[in-house]
Parts: C-alpha cells; structure tokens; sequence
C-alpha cells in the first residue's frame, strides 16, 4: 500500500481489500501514467525541457491551477518522448505499475497524433506499444489495449491523422479496440468530429469520447447522438441534467468517472461534491478510472478507496463496482468471466478469513 494514498477516512483493511481486488482500468492515459521515476529520468535525457528532474520538485509542477494550465503541464511531458524507445519504455512501466495493483486488463488512451507530430516514425510508434504490450503481458499477466484519441483542440488535421492511423490496415496496431477524444471541451464541439468517428466506427473501433468533464451535459448528448459514444469519459456534468442520466441509465451506457482527476483540473471544487453519488443513484452504470494518475497524486486503488468513502461501500459493494468495470470494458465475453470469476474468488476468500 502507498502510504501517502492511503485515505484516513477509509478502514485499513478496506484499503488492504482493495490493493489485492483484480480490477479492470478503463480511462487511463498513456503519458499520463509516467511514473515520476519515468518522467525524471526523462527529464535528465532532454535538459531543455521546462520539466523538473527531482521528482519531489515534480509535486509542485503536478498541481494545476485549472484545466488549461493542466493540459500545458501534460505537453510538456509530452515534449519529453522523443523516440521509439522512450515510447516503448514509458508503454512497458505503465503495465508493470497497473499489474503492482492487480489490474488484469487495461485499455490505455494514447494519442499518437502528439508523437508523430513530433516526428517519432509512425511505423516505429506502433511497433513499440505493441511490443511493450505483449512483453507486459508475458511478464505481468496484464493484458492491454489501445484507444487512439484526436486531441480535439489541434484540430480537424489531428482528427484526420488520428483516423488514419487507426483505421489503416497496414498500420493499424492489434490491440486497439476504441477510439477517443480527449484535450479540453470549451471552444471544441463534439460534432465536427463525427466524420472521424464515423470512419473508426466503421472499422470496427468502439467510441468512448471525453464529453462533460469541462463543459455542460450538452456535450454530454453531442457524444452521444453525433459520436455514437459506447462509454463517455467522466461524463461529470450529466448530473446537471435528469433526462440525460435517465438515458445513460436505460442505455446502460457507462460513464468512467475518475474522481481525483476532477478535483485536480478543478472541474469539481471538492470530492465530496462529486456527482458519483447522483450516478449512482439514477442508476447509471459507473465504473472508477484514475485517467493521468502520478499527474494527479493518485492511483486506481486510490479512485477505489475515494469510492467507497463516497459511495459508502463495504468489500461486497466494492467487489461489486469492479466487477462494473469488467463488463463495461472491451473484452470478449470469456475474457470478461475469467476476471469476475477471480473477483468473486477473491471476495469470498476475504470474507471467510
Ligand atoms: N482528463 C483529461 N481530459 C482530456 N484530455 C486529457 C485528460 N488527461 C489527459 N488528456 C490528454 O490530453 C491531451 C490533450 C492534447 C491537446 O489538447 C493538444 C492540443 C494541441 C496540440 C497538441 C499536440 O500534441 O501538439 C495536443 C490528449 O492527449 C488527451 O489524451
Ligand atoms: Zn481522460
């Protein structure tokens, strides 16, 4: 257990349950997840980068004054991965620090367009998450999967690109199952993406774009009817609006809400006015993500810690939400049973001992 994440409020074997629940991870983003050992060391390789080398420094670079100031921040990691094996490195540590807390599989948001923009070869890109891919699994037992996001605010030319690299057969890498759109919401409608979705979708990609995180549940119902979206990435303001939740909710459209997130980009001012609660109890299908956990001081155990704090939950309600979080992912069906089979062995387990 990480000693500094451990939530006070939160029994410690509550906590305890938790480090050793299998989980899924849904919304997790892929420079997001460097580890501040990863993006120190990056950080010494480049000097020029604004990013500090000391990861205690890097706490203070971490905390965001609003959202904007937190994509700058996040650009500037971005700037720190230069080359095929950065990229591979970075892909291979995120799944050693996933499986550490027992998540079995992960579909990782990356946004290829930032790297090929920066001149990384896109036929070395994908062969590097890939090969990072199935080494984590061999070694871990972790397996991953790919969405490709457009950062929405680079515009229709990184929509393009990033539809072409996921929809090309001969570059189109094997474990990319969804297709995103991730950066901020303001100034960005959801709709001119459509085409691109349309393209994704037609090649066989799920769609589970960023919508109402930053911006109202009017985007909310953009993702839904113009992007078709199949989940929708934190979704937060959906609470502003009762038909939206009755829909998602009838729908069983999930939302990967990611709470400490939201308080670090200051989309939501506290935790304990989250709207997980109002999800919850509209019946939506919620599942708990950590979306660019070091970035935000936090982890996906820590997200399941802040849930059963809010959500009032003992081992069988949070056994429960993992479970959510296997069935609203992309796995097959035997994939799906193998994981909430462990969770129910798991649970039983620690409530005979
Ligand atoms: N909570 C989040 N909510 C939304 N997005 C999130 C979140 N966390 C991480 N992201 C990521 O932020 C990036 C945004 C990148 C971006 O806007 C941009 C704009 C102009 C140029 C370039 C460039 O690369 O040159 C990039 C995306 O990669 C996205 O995956
Ligand atoms: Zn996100």
């Amino acid at each position: 257990m990480t000693e500094h994440l451990v939530d006070p409020d939160v029994p410690r074997d509550l906590h305890a349950f938790i480090a050793g629940l299998p989980k899924a991870e849904l919304h997790v983003h892929h420079v997001g997840s460097a580890s501040p050992r990863i993006v120190s060391e990056l950080a010494a390789r480049h000097p020029d980068s604004r990013v500090p080398t000391d990861p205690e420094a890097l706490v203070d670079y971490f905390t965001f004054t609003d959202f904007a100031h937190f994509i700058d921040v996040y650009l500037s990691v971005v700037d720190l991965i230069r080359t095929p094996e950065d990229v591979r490195l970075l892909t291979y540590e995120v799944a050693r620090d996933l499986a550490r807390q027992q998540v079995r599989y992960a579909e990782l948001t990356i946004t290829p367009f930032s790297s090929t923009r920066r001149g990384i070869d896109e036929r070395a890109f994908m062969d590097a998450i890939e090969d990072a891919r199935k080494a984590a699994e061999a070694e871990f037992g972790t397996v991953l999967r790919w969405c490709f996001d457009i950062p929405g605010e680079a515009g229709l030319e990184s929509a393009e690109e990033t539809a072409r690299l996921a929809t090309d057969d001969r570059l189109r890498p094997e474990g990319l199952v969804s297709f995103g759109l991730g950066g901020p919401e303001i100034g960005v409608a959801r709709p001119q993406f459509k085409p691109y979705f349309d393209r994704a979708i037609a090649a066989g990609l799920h769609s589970v774009p960023h919508a109402g995180e930053t911006t109202g549940p009017e985007t909310v119902w953009d993702a839904l009817t113009e992007l078709r979206a199949e989940r929708i990435g934190h979704g937060t303001s959906s609470a502003r609006d009762p038909k939206l939740l009755a829909h998602l909710a009838e729908r069983r459209i999930p939302l990967e809400v990611c709470p400490t997130s939201n308080i670090a980009t200051r989309a939501v001012r506290t935790l304990d006015e989250h709207p997980i609660k109002e999800f919850v109890r509209a019946g939506v299908l919620v599942t708990i993500n950590s979306d660019d956990p070091p970035m935000f001081g936090t982890d996906l155990n820590n997200e399941y810690a802040v849930a059963a704090r809010l959500l009032d939950l003992d081992e069988r309600g949070l056994a429960a939400l993992a479970k959510d979080g296997v069935e609203a992912s992309f796995l097959d069906a035997p994939g799906k049973a193998r994981i909430t089979d462990e969770i129910d062995t798991y649970t039983a387990a620690w409530l005979a001992s």
